[in-house]
């Protein structure tokens, strides 16, 4: 469930009256999502998405999200666009929450991920990236690698309930990745996604309708967010990577802007410490998530096999 903040009739009318997009026909809570309140809003004018922020977002960085999404959107990337009010703001506030209200995108996650999607997928995070570079404000990557074995510090030693020596075997593989990681001026940088997972990807009539979920946005190496999509989308069984997928995201990444030999030279470096944070940030809530609250916890497991995957003997593909 994703709808932790209750609006009453009255209170979203008087919200509304500050826009001018109608007066609400409809406002349904949305099941999906996990961080934020998010509600189909529909109006006598069209359907838009409401979104209160909650408490892990820190509200002094919303403009930057509603900026990127804002100035993707009017470059031509398929995003939500942040709708503005009378007074020209797009970042409001209902029932004492920091709110937005975006342009509704049509479309459905695949429910078959082929190596059709993963090609629009790679045409879509590298218009992500070529359009994105104009964006100038920079955002720190809060899940960067010095955020890693803080994180695990955090989860006092509860991975190997899962696992047996599960931490200390993540605590090596963080000192491993780390102190190879490129540096920040090695690679092309700039603004990505963070977290282009197949839910966060509609598509409508076999094409890929439009991206959504901006709120892990940072600016950091280019490639690493290739890396993220290559674990998120192209491990059927969570151990074995299918080059077949990962050959068609990268044919489509590159159909739009060419890897440099060098972000090649590190891709399975990023890809290992793109699987070290999810699994971080998975551990991380599976241990501080009840298990009877109704948000659904994510298998960390799933990228620790990941990471041994990359870190197998002849690993990566990228040099082909
Ligand atoms: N612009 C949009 N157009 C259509 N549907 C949307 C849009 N934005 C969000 N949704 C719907 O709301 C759901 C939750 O949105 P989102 O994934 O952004 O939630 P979240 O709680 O902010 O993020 P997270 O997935 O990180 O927990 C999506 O799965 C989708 O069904
Ligand atoms: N995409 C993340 C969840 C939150 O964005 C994961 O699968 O771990």
């Amino acid at each position: 469930m994703a709808v932790y903040t209750t609006v009453s009739s009255a209170a979203l009318a008087s919200f509304l009256a500050d826009y001018d997009i109608g007066q609400a026909v409809d406002c349904q809570g949305i099941a999906e999502g996990i961080e934020n309140s998010n509600f189909l809003l529909t109006t006598d004018t069209g359907s838009f998405i409401l979104t209160l922020y909650e408490r892990r977002m820190k509200a002094e960085e919303l403009p930057w999200f509603l900026g990127l999404m804002r100035h993707l959107s009017a470059r031509g990337l398929a995003c939500p666009t942040p709708v503005a009010g009378r007074d020209g703001e797009t970042l409001r506030h209902l029932a004492e929450r920091p709110a937005a209200v975006t342009t509704f995108l049509p479309g459905r996650p695949t429910p078959v991920i082929d190596a059709s999607a993963c090609h629009a997928l790679g045409v879509a995070l590298a218009q992500f990236h070529a359009w994105g570079r104009d964006y100038v404000v920079e955002r720190r990557n809060a899940l960067g690698p010095e955020a890693w074995q803080p994180l695990l510090d955090s989860c006092h030693g509860s991975g190997d309930d899962l696992q047996p020596e599960l931490t200390s075997r993540v605590s090596t593989a963080i000192a491993e990745v780390t102190r190879e990681w490129p540096a920040a001026d090695s690679l092309p940088r700039g603004q990505i996604h963070a977290d282009l997972f197949p839910d966060n990807v509609f598509f409508r009539d076999g094409a890929l309708s439009g991206i959504i979920d901006f709120y892990f946005a940072c600016t950091d190496h280019l490639a690493y967010d290739l890396a993220i999509c290559i674990n998120a989308w192209c491990f059927p069984d969570e151990a074995r990577l299918d080059m077949n997928l990962a050959r068609a995201l990268l044919a489509g990444y590159e159909s739009v802007r060419a890897l440099e030999p060098v972000e090649r030279f590190h891709m399975t470096r990023l890809c290992q410490g793109a699987a070290l944070r999810f699994l971080l940030t998975r551990l991380y809530d599976w241990v501080n998530t009840p298990r009877d609250a109704l948000v659904t916890r994510k298998d960390p497991l799933a990228y620790w096999s990941r990471l041994q995957a990359w870190q197998a003997p002849g690993a990566g593909f990228f040099h082909e």
